[in-house]
C-alpha cells in the first residue's frame, strides 16, 4: 500500500509491483503529486523561455535578433500544457499500464498495515497490506505566523506556479530556492519584483558565491533584492485590492500579491499517525532502507519530502527505487544489502545529492560545502575557477559571468562535492555527481578529457588548479 501518487509513491508502487508485489496507491488530489502540477514542471516551463531569452541575447549576432520581451501569453499558456491543464489522465493511465491500482480519497493509517481511505463520495474503504505501507504524502508549503496573514491571501507555491496573470508588483518573501526561481521566473513575465530576503543573502545552503552571483542576475534583470528584512505583518482590505507588508525597519512595501517562499512542512498531520504510536504532524524518521524508526516490525516505509532527507523529486524517486526493492527482498524474505552503496542503501541521500537551481545564471551544486565538510570534520581543500577563463564559457556568452567550485577529501583523494554557477552549467552537474557517487580518484579523473571547446573544460582547470 502507497499512500501519497506524487513522483515518489509513483515510482515506489513501480517497482514493488515490479518485485512481483500486488501494489495500490491512494491519493487525495491529483497523481503525480506536487511536482507535477504545482512545482518542478510549471516552475520549469516558466523558467525555460527567460534562459532562452537570456542566452539568445547574450551573443552579438544573435543579440540583434531579440526585438521584443517574452510573450507572457504564450509562456502561460506552455506552462499549462506541461501542467498537463492540473489534470490526471495521463499519469492514470501509467499507473494501470504497470498494474498499479489506484484508490482516489484521503489516506489514514488504522493501525498496524492498515489504511483507511476516505472515498470522495463520503465512503471508507479499509485496506490491509501483506507486506508493507509506504507514506509518501509530500509536503505543503508553510507559512508563518503573521499577524493579518490569514485575510491576505498570500500566495505559496501553489499559486507562483499556477496564476493564469502575471500581477503587477509581486513581493516575494525567502531568498530559498523557491524564492529565487520565482523572483526570476515573474520579473521576466513583466512583474516588478521586490525579493525579501531576512538573512544576508540568497541561496544559504549553497556555496556563497551561488547566491552573490544570483543575486547580481536578479538585481540585473530588474529585481529589488533587499537583504536583512523581514515582514511583520500584512494588511489587505480584500483580495481584489494591494497588499501592504509591514517590514522590520519600520518601512512598509504595497504590492498586487506577496509569495511566501519560506520552506515547507510535512503532510502528516492527518495520517493517522497516532495509530501506530507516532506523533502526528512531524517529519518522519527513516533509516537507510527508508524503514520509519520506532516502529515494531518491518512494514512501515516512508520515502520523498515526507522524510526530510532531500526534498528534491529526483531524490524521492531514488528512494523509492531502494524502498522498492528492499520491501520486495523482505517479501521474499531474502537478505538485504544495507552496506553503503548497497542494493538497499539511499547512501546518496546524504553522500551525493545533485540540485540544479534554473535562476539565471544556473546554480548547480553536489555534495556538502567546503564549510558544510569542514563542519563535519572532514580534511578538504576547496579549489576555484573562474568559468569565464573557460574558452567554451566565453563562447556560450559574451563576457561570460560564473564560478566553480570543487570540494576535494585530502584524505580520501576524490571529490565530495562540486558548485557550478553559470548559464549552461545545469547540464554539467551529472558529471559531478558521477565523480561523487563513484567516488572516482583525482589521478583517475585527470584522464577523463573534456571536449574543447565546451564548458566542461571547467573540470581540466579545477583539476590543473589543484595540482598546481
Ligand atoms: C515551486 C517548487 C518547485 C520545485 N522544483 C523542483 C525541481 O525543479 N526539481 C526537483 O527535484 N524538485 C523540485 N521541487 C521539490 C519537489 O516538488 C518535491 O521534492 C517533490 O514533489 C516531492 O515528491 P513527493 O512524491 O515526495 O511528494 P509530493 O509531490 O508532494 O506528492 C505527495 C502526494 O501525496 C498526496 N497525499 C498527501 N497526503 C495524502 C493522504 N493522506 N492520502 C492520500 N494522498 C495524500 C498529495 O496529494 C500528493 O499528490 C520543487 C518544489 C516547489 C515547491
Ligand atoms: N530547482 C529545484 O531543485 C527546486 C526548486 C524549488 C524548490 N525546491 C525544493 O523545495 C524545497 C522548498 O523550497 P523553499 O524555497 O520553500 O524552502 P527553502 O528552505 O529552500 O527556503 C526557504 C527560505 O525562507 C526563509 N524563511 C523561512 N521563514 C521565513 C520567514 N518567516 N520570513 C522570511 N524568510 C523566511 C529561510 O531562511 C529560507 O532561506 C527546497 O528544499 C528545495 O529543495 C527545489
Amino acid at each position: 500500500m502507497v499512500i501519497g501518487a506524487g513522483p515518489t509513491g509513483e515510482n515506489l508502487a513501480d517497482r514493488t509491483r515490479a518485485a512481483g508485489l500486488t501494489t495500490a496507491v491512494v491519493e487525495s488530489e491529483l497523481v503525480g503529486g506536487e511536482c507535477s502540477y504545482w512545482a518542478c514542471m510549471p516552475s520549469k516551463a516558466l523558467l525555460r523561455p527567460v534562459a532562452a531569452l537570456a542566452d539568445a541575447r547574450a551573443v552579438a549576432g544573435s543579440r540583434e535578433a531579440v526585438t521584443g520581451k517574452l510573450d507572457a501569453a504564450a509562456v502561460l499558456a506552455r506552462r499549462d500544457e506541461f501542467a498537463s491543464h492540473w489534470k490526471d489522465a495521463g499519469q492514470v493511465s501509467w499507473l494501470e499500464s504497470v498494474g498499479v491500482d489506484l484508490v482516489r480519497g484521503q489516506g489514514r493509517l488504522d493501525g498496524p498495515r492498515r489504511v483507511v481511505v476516505e472515498t470522495p463520495d463520503g465512503g471508507r474503504r479499509t485496506l490491509t497490506a501483506r507486506h508493507a505501507v509506504a507514506v509518501c504524502t509530500g509536503t505543503r508549503a508553510m507559512l508563518p505566523e503573521l499577524p493579518g496573514i490569514a485575510d491576505a491571501h498570500p500566495w505559496t507555491s501553489r499559486e507562483a506556479t499556477s496564476s493564469p496573470t502575471v500581477p503587477g508588483r509581486l513581493t516575494v518573501v525567502g531568498g530559498g530556492v523557491v524564492g529565487v526561481e520565482m523572483a526570476t521566473a515573474w520579473a521576466a513575465l513583466g512583474s516588478t519584483v521586490t525579493l525579501l530576503v531576512r538573512g544576508s543573502g540568497l541561496l544559504p545552503r549553497m556555496e556563497p558565491f551561488a547566491g552573490e552571483l544570483v543575486a547580481e542576475g536578479l538585481t540585473a534583470a530588474g529585481v529589488s533584492v533587499r537583504t536583512g528584512v523581514s515582514v511583520t505583518e500584512l494588511r489587505r482590505a480584500a483580495e481584489s485590492e494591494p497588499v501592504t507588508a509591514v517590514l522590520s525597519d519600520g518601512g512598509r512595501l504595497e504590492s498586487d500579491e506577496i509569495l511566501f517562499a519560506t520552506g515547507r512542512a510535512p503532510r502528516t498531520d492527518d495520517l493517522g499517525l497516532d495509530t501506530v504510536g507516532l506523533s502526528p504532524g512531524g517529519w518522519l524518521d527513516v533509516d537507510d532502507t527508508l524503514r520509519v524508526r520506532g516502529i515494531d516490525g518491518e512494514w512501515l516505509y516512508a520515502a520523498g519530502d515526507v522524510n526530510h532527507r532531500s526534498l528534491l523529486t529526483h531524490q524521492g524517486k531514488y528512494q523509492a527505487r531502494i524502498a522498492g526493492a528492499a520491501i520486495g527482498a523482505r517479501a521474499e524474505g531474502r537478505a538485504l544489502d544495507t552496506a553503503p552503496w548497497g542494493a538497499h542503501a539511499a547512501t546518496a541521500d546524504t553522500a551525493a545529492v545533485p540540485q540544479v537551481v534554473f535562476t539565471d545564471p544556473e546554480a548547480c551544486a553536489v555534495g556538502p560545502t567546503a564549510q558544510e565538510a569542514e563542519r563535519a570534520g572532514r580534511r578538504v581543500r576547496a579549489v576555484d575557477y573562474d568559468l569565464g577563463q573557460v574558452a567554451g564559457a566565453s563562447l556560450y556568452a559574451d563576457g561570460y559571468r560564473g564560478r566553480a567550485r570543487i570540494v576535494v577529501d585530502l584524505d580520501r583523494g576524490h571529490l565530495i562535492g562540486a558548485t557550478f554557477v553559470g548559464r549552461g552549467t545545469a547540464e554539467l552537474l551529472h558529471s559531478a555527481t558521477i565523480a561523487v557517487a563513484g567516488e572516482v580518484p583525482l589521478e583517475r579523473l585527470w584522464h577523463a578529457v573534456p571536449s574543447y571547446p565546451t564548458i566542461s573544460e571547467i573540470w581540466l582547470r579545477l583539476l590543473e588548479t589543484y595540482r598546481g
